[in-house]
């Protein structure tokens, strides 16, 4: 499967000077979609993983899939003032701007094997605090998958000590 063929290059999108890498295409095409979230499954499967999180949005359409191939649960990380019930959090910078992501203080149990799931590794912002988060609830971080890497961001470079498989680098 030629992945790249899938994704749609955005000029100057959500700001000027950024490349943006829109997977949609992918998403619409049944058969992609479907040979990447088995590619993604088949890792989780390898590094038995007890579970799947997912940042909030795109995280979601990678990790869901996933996790319900794999009949085990979905953990969503949110950015602020979206869950409901007590969170830990933690501030990040990413590619274009700075945000904050939350996870449910009960979501992982101490000792969990976590997969992380997410479309794109660019600064590696998103993934670090996602990561900052589930290890500290006490998750065991086994592998860390993505549809697409951006390479000269040097995203890799934060997460050193980290299992990563990407589908496509740029
Ligand atoms: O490696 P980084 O520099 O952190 O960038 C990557 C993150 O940026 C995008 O999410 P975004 O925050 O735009 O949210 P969205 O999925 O809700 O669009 C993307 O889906 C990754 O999560
Ligand atoms: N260049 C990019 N394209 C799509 N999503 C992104 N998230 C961070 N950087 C991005």
């Amino acid at each position: 499967m030629n992945y790249r063929d899938y994704i749609a290059i955005v000029k100057d999108f959500p700001k000027e000077g950024i490349v943006f890498k829109d997977i949609t295409p992918l998403l619409q095409d049944g058969p992609a979609y479907q040979s990447a979230i088995e590619e993604f499954t088949n890792y989780a499967n390898r590094l038995h993983a007890d579970v799947i999180v997912g940042p909030e949005a795109r995280g979601f359409v990678v990790g869901c899939p996933i996790a319900t191939s794999l009949k085990i649960g979905f953990v969503p990380v949110r950015k602020k003032g979206k869950l409901p019930r007590e969170t830990v959090e933690a501030t990040y910078g990413k590619e274009y701007g700075e945000d904050v992501l939350c996870l449910h203080r009960d979501a992982i149990k101490p000792g969990q094997k976590v997969v992380i799931a997410d479309d794109l590794l660019a600064t590696g912002g998103t993934i670090s605090a996602t990561i900052e988060l589930v290890e500290k609830l006490g998750g065991i971080v086994v592998g860390l998958c993505f549809l697409i890497e951006l390479t000269d961001l040097n995203g890799r470079e934060k997460l050193q000590n980290y299992e990563i498989f990407t589908l496509m680098e740029n």
